[in-house]
Protein backbone atom coordinates (compact mmCIF):
# COMPACT_ATOMS: atom_id res chain seq x y z
CA UNK A 1 0.00 0.00 0.00
CA UNK A 2 1.33 3.51 -1.26
CA UNK A 3 2.05 6.13 2.02
CA UNK A 4 3.53 8.25 0.13
CA UNK A 5 3.05 9.17 -3.44
CA UNK A 6 4.48 12.68 -4.73
CA UNK A 7 3.39 13.33 -8.39
CA UNK A 8 5.54 15.35 -10.79
CA UNK A 9 6.36 18.01 -7.76
CA UNK A 10 8.08 21.41 -8.83
CA UNK A 11 9.05 23.93 -6.53
CA UNK A 12 10.36 27.50 -7.21
CA UNK A 13 12.34 30.13 -5.66
CA UNK A 14 11.32 33.47 -7.57
CA UNK A 15 12.25 32.26 -11.31
CA UNK A 16 14.54 29.38 -9.97
CA UNK A 17 13.08 25.86 -10.42
CA UNK A 18 14.51 24.28 -6.89
CA UNK A 19 12.93 20.73 -7.60
CA UNK A 20 11.65 19.92 -11.15
CA UNK A 21 8.66 17.35 -11.71
CA UNK A 22 9.85 15.20 -8.89
CA UNK A 23 7.58 12.34 -8.63
CA UNK A 24 8.24 9.24 -5.49
CA UNK A 25 6.53 6.58 -4.05
CA UNK A 26 7.50 5.11 -0.65
CA UNK A 27 5.18 2.08 0.39
CA UNK A 28 3.79 0.73 3.74
CA UNK A 29 7.07 -0.55 5.83
CA UNK A 30 9.21 0.54 3.13
CA UNK A 31 12.55 2.39 3.54
CA UNK A 32 13.52 4.75 0.72
CA UNK A 33 16.80 6.69 0.72
CA UNK A 34 17.23 9.96 -0.77
CA UNK A 35 20.74 10.80 -2.03
CA UNK A 36 22.38 12.90 -4.34
CA UNK A 37 24.61 16.02 -3.92
CA UNK A 38 24.76 18.73 -1.71
CA UNK A 39 22.31 21.50 -2.63
CA UNK A 40 20.13 19.02 -5.64
CA UNK A 41 16.89 19.18 -3.67
CA UNK A 42 16.68 16.47 -1.43
CA UNK A 43 15.86 18.85 1.97
CA UNK A 44 13.16 20.99 0.05
CA UNK A 45 10.91 17.86 -1.11
CA UNK A 46 10.95 16.81 2.43
CA UNK A 47 10.10 20.28 4.08
CA UNK A 48 7.09 20.02 0.99
CA UNK A 49 6.31 16.69 2.25
CA UNK A 50 4.99 18.20 5.57
CA UNK A 51 4.26 21.45 4.68
CA UNK A 52 7.58 22.79 5.53
CA UNK A 53 8.27 24.70 2.90
CA UNK A 54 10.70 28.05 3.83
CA UNK A 55 9.54 31.27 3.36
CA UNK A 56 9.96 32.39 -0.57
CA UNK A 57 10.07 28.97 -1.72
CA UNK A 58 6.52 27.65 -3.30
CA UNK A 59 5.44 24.16 -4.90
CA UNK A 60 4.17 25.56 -8.49
CA UNK A 61 3.03 22.18 -9.23
CA UNK A 62 1.92 18.55 -8.34
CA UNK A 63 0.73 16.95 -5.52
CA UNK A 64 1.65 15.19 -2.24
CA UNK A 65 -0.44 12.10 -1.47
CA UNK A 66 -0.44 10.89 2.53
CA UNK A 67 -2.59 7.61 1.29
CA UNK A 68 -5.15 9.46 -0.79
CA UNK A 69 -5.47 12.81 0.78
CA UNK A 70 -3.29 15.64 -0.95
CA UNK A 71 -1.61 17.02 1.91
CA UNK A 72 -0.12 20.00 -0.28
CA UNK A 73 -3.74 21.48 -0.55
CA UNK A 74 -4.12 21.95 3.09
CA UNK A 75 -4.22 24.61 5.32
CA UNK A 76 -1.17 25.12 7.88
CA UNK A 77 -4.22 24.07 10.29
CA UNK A 78 -4.71 20.77 9.53
CA UNK A 79 -0.97 20.34 8.10
CA UNK A 80 -0.45 20.80 12.01
CA UNK A 81 -2.50 18.04 12.69
CA UNK A 82 -0.95 15.66 10.75
CA UNK A 83 2.46 16.33 11.40
CA UNK A 84 3.71 14.27 14.39
CA UNK A 85 0.83 12.40 14.44
CA UNK A 86 0.82 10.99 10.42
CA UNK A 87 4.39 12.18 8.90
CA UNK A 88 7.22 13.54 11.25
CA UNK A 89 9.97 14.60 11.10
CA UNK A 90 13.67 14.08 12.51
CA UNK A 91 16.13 16.40 11.63
CA UNK A 92 20.33 16.81 11.68
CA UNK A 93 19.82 19.53 14.21
CA UNK A 94 18.51 17.17 17.03
CA UNK A 95 18.76 20.43 19.46
CA UNK A 96 16.26 22.22 17.57
CA UNK A 97 13.93 19.31 18.38
CA UNK A 98 13.38 20.74 22.00
CA UNK A 99 12.70 23.79 23.18
CA UNK A 100 15.53 24.43 25.49
CA UNK A 101 14.29 25.84 28.76
CA UNK A 102 11.06 23.14 28.96
CA UNK A 103 11.68 19.53 30.13
CA UNK A 104 11.66 16.51 27.81
CA UNK A 105 9.19 15.49 29.71
CA UNK A 106 6.66 18.38 29.11
CA UNK A 107 7.17 18.70 25.62
CA UNK A 108 6.08 14.80 25.19
CA UNK A 109 3.25 15.37 27.16
CA UNK A 110 2.21 18.31 25.26
CA UNK A 111 2.37 16.58 22.26
CA UNK A 112 0.17 13.61 23.44
CA UNK A 113 -1.90 16.12 24.99
CA UNK A 114 -2.51 17.74 21.50
CA UNK A 115 -3.25 14.68 19.35
CA UNK A 116 -4.55 11.61 22.08
CA UNK A 117 -7.36 12.15 24.25
CA UNK A 118 -4.99 10.39 26.97
CA UNK A 119 -5.46 11.23 30.42
CA UNK A 120 -2.33 12.91 33.00
CA UNK A 121 -1.29 9.76 34.57
CA UNK A 122 -1.51 7.44 31.21
CA UNK A 123 0.51 10.65 29.25
CA UNK A 124 2.99 10.32 31.94
CA UNK A 125 3.20 6.95 31.68
CA UNK A 126 3.33 6.08 28.02
CA UNK A 127 6.02 8.97 27.43
CA UNK A 128 8.24 7.22 29.98
CA UNK A 129 7.86 4.14 28.08
CA UNK A 130 8.85 5.53 24.96
CA UNK A 131 12.00 7.24 25.99
CA UNK A 132 12.79 3.69 27.63
CA UNK A 133 11.77 2.23 24.49
CA UNK A 134 14.94 3.96 22.53
CA UNK A 135 17.18 2.97 25.64
CA UNK A 136 17.15 5.64 27.69
CA UNK A 137 17.18 6.11 31.35
CA UNK A 138 13.43 7.05 31.17
CA UNK A 139 12.68 8.73 34.51
CA UNK A 140 16.22 11.18 34.59
CA UNK A 141 15.59 11.90 30.90
CA UNK A 142 12.16 12.41 30.94
CA UNK A 143 13.16 15.36 33.92
CA UNK A 144 16.06 17.07 31.84
CA UNK A 145 16.35 20.01 30.23
CA UNK A 146 17.84 19.78 26.67
CA UNK A 147 21.28 21.00 27.31
CA UNK A 148 21.60 18.33 29.93
CA UNK A 149 21.65 15.38 27.80
CA UNK A 150 24.53 14.01 25.33
CA UNK A 151 24.05 14.61 21.13
CA UNK A 152 23.69 10.76 21.42
CA UNK A 153 21.05 10.67 23.83
CA UNK A 154 19.09 13.90 22.30
CA UNK A 155 19.04 12.31 19.16
CA UNK A 156 17.05 9.16 21.14
CA UNK A 157 14.67 11.44 22.43
CA UNK A 158 14.18 13.20 19.21
CA UNK A 159 13.78 9.68 17.98
CA UNK A 160 11.45 8.72 20.37
CA UNK A 161 9.27 12.01 20.21
CA UNK A 162 9.08 11.67 16.29
CA UNK A 163 7.50 8.06 16.98
CA UNK A 164 5.16 8.49 20.01
CA UNK A 165 2.03 9.04 18.05
CA UNK A 166 3.09 6.28 15.25
CA UNK A 167 3.35 8.30 12.41
CA UNK A 168 2.96 6.15 8.83
CA UNK A 169 6.06 7.76 7.61
CA UNK A 170 9.16 9.06 9.33
CA UNK A 171 11.07 11.18 7.44
CA UNK A 172 15.00 11.73 8.68
CA UNK A 173 16.80 14.37 7.10
CA UNK A 174 20.70 13.93 7.24
CA UNK A 175 19.68 12.33 11.27
CA UNK A 176 23.51 11.24 11.77
CA UNK A 177 25.31 13.81 10.07
CA UNK A 178 26.28 15.29 13.18
CA UNK A 179 27.14 12.38 15.09
CA UNK A 180 30.28 10.24 15.47
CA UNK A 181 30.58 6.96 13.65
CA UNK A 182 29.49 4.80 16.39
CA UNK A 183 26.12 6.69 17.50
CA UNK A 184 25.41 7.37 14.23
CA UNK A 185 24.73 3.14 13.44
CA UNK A 186 23.08 3.60 16.76
CA UNK A 187 20.78 5.88 15.64
CA UNK A 188 20.08 4.08 12.48
CA UNK A 189 19.58 0.48 14.64
CA UNK A 190 16.80 2.64 16.80
CA UNK A 191 15.31 3.61 13.57
CA UNK A 192 15.22 0.24 12.40
CA UNK A 193 13.89 -1.31 15.24
CA UNK A 194 10.98 1.31 15.57
CA UNK A 195 10.44 0.61 12.02
CA UNK A 196 10.38 -2.92 12.68
CA UNK A 197 7.90 -2.38 15.54
CA UNK A 198 5.03 0.11 13.59
CA UNK A 199 5.63 -0.77 10.05
CA UNK A 200 6.03 2.89 8.96
CA UNK A 201 7.26 3.91 5.93
CA UNK A 202 10.81 5.94 6.34
CA UNK A 203 12.33 8.49 3.76
CA UNK A 204 15.91 9.04 5.36
CA UNK A 205 17.90 11.87 3.60
CA UNK A 206 21.46 10.72 3.42
CA UNK A 207 24.87 11.73 2.35
CA UNK A 208 25.96 8.25 3.42
CA UNK A 209 25.60 5.22 0.93
CA UNK A 210 26.65 2.34 3.61
CA UNK A 211 23.29 3.78 5.59
CA UNK A 212 21.56 3.01 2.67
CA UNK A 213 23.38 -0.30 1.68
CA UNK A 214 22.57 -1.49 5.32
CA UNK A 215 18.95 -0.55 5.93
CA UNK A 216 17.02 0.88 2.49
CA UNK A 217 14.90 -0.99 0.48
CA UNK A 218 14.09 1.45 -2.64
CA UNK A 219 16.62 4.48 -3.57
CA UNK A 220 15.94 7.87 -5.29
CA UNK A 221 18.69 9.81 -6.74
CA UNK A 222 18.71 13.59 -6.92
CA UNK A 223 20.74 15.97 -9.08
CA UNK A 224 19.93 19.64 -9.40
CA UNK A 225 16.66 19.48 -8.48
CA UNK A 226 15.31 16.05 -10.22
CA UNK A 227 15.46 12.36 -9.64
CA UNK A 228 17.91 10.57 -11.98
CA UNK A 229 17.32 7.15 -10.66
CA UNK A 230 15.07 4.97 -8.56
CA UNK A 231 14.24 2.06 -7.99
CA UNK A 232 15.39 -1.30 -5.56
CA UNK A 233 18.45 -0.79 -3.53
CA UNK A 234 19.80 -4.12 -5.47
CA UNK A 235 19.39 -3.24 -8.40
CA UNK A 236 20.88 0.38 -8.17
CA UNK A 237 23.59 -0.73 -6.39
CA UNK A 238 24.29 -3.86 -8.81
CA UNK A 239 23.74 -1.81 -12.09
CA UNK A 240 23.47 1.53 -12.15
CA UNK A 241 22.14 3.34 -14.88
CA UNK A 242 22.92 7.06 -14.79
CA UNK A 243 25.94 8.61 -14.95
CA UNK A 244 25.71 10.19 -11.73
CA UNK A 245 24.70 7.51 -9.90
CA UNK A 246 27.78 5.56 -11.36
CA UNK A 247 30.03 8.68 -10.49
CA UNK A 248 28.45 8.56 -7.26
CA UNK A 249 29.37 4.75 -6.67
CA UNK A 250 33.07 5.57 -7.74
CA UNK A 251 33.33 7.71 -5.03
CA UNK A 252 33.04 5.43 -2.84
CA UNK A 253 36.59 4.96 -0.74
CA UNK A 254 37.81 1.37 -0.90
CA UNK A 255 38.22 -0.79 2.64
CA UNK A 256 40.40 0.91 4.82
CA UNK A 257 43.10 -0.60 5.06
CA UNK A 258 43.70 -0.28 8.87
CA UNK A 259 44.49 -3.75 10.29
CA UNK A 260 41.09 -5.36 11.41
CA UNK A 261 42.18 -5.81 15.09
CA UNK A 262 42.88 -1.92 15.18
CA UNK A 263 38.86 -1.75 14.45
CA UNK A 264 35.86 -1.72 17.15
CA UNK A 265 33.00 -4.33 15.97
CA UNK A 266 30.70 -1.34 15.48
CA UNK A 267 33.80 0.20 13.25
CA UNK A 268 34.15 -2.79 10.98
CA UNK A 269 30.07 -3.01 10.67
CA UNK A 270 30.56 0.72 9.40
CA UNK A 271 33.54 0.16 6.46
CA UNK A 272 32.82 1.35 3.67
CA UNK A 273 31.93 -0.89 0.97
N1 LIG B 1 14.91 29.28 1.93
C1 LIG B 1 15.48 29.17 0.74
N2 LIG B 1 15.49 30.21 -0.12
C2 LIG B 1 16.07 30.08 -1.34
N3 LIG B 1 16.66 28.98 -1.80
C3 LIG B 1 16.68 27.92 -0.99
C4 LIG B 1 16.10 27.95 0.32
N4 LIG B 1 16.26 26.74 0.87
C5 LIG B 1 16.93 25.98 -0.02
N5 LIG B 1 17.18 26.69 -1.13
C6 LIG B 1 17.90 26.21 -2.32
O1 LIG B 1 17.28 25.03 -2.77
C7 LIG B 1 18.26 24.16 -3.31
C8 LIG B 1 18.09 22.80 -2.73
O2 LIG B 1 18.41 22.83 -1.37
P1 LIG B 1 18.29 21.56 -0.43
O3 LIG B 1 18.58 22.03 0.97
O4 LIG B 1 17.01 20.86 -0.66
O5 LIG B 1 19.48 20.65 -0.94
P2 LIG B 1 19.96 19.25 -0.39
O6 LIG B 1 19.99 18.34 -1.54
O7 LIG B 1 19.14 18.85 0.79
O8 LIG B 1 21.43 19.59 0.06
P3 LIG B 1 22.30 19.06 1.31
O9 LIG B 1 22.63 17.65 0.98
O10 LIG B 1 23.48 19.95 1.32
O11 LIG B 1 21.45 19.20 2.55
C9 LIG B 1 19.62 24.78 -3.03
O12 LIG B 1 20.08 25.40 -4.20
C10 LIG B 1 19.33 25.81 -1.97
O13 LIG B 1 20.19 26.91 -2.10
Amino acid sequence: MAILTIKELTIQHQDNTIVNNVSLTIHKGEWLALVGESGSGKSVTAAAIGGLLPAGLKARSGSVLLQNQDVSRLAEKELQQIRGKEISYIFQDYQGAFTPFITIGKQFDEMLKTHTSMSRKERTEYSLLSLKNVQLPEERVYKSYAFQLSGGQLQRAAIAMAMILKPKLLIADEPTTALDGMTAMNVLELIAHLKEQTNCAVLLITHDLRHVRKYADTMAIMLRGEIVEAGEKGSIFGKPQHPYTKQLFAAIPPLRETPSRLLTIAEKEAVFI
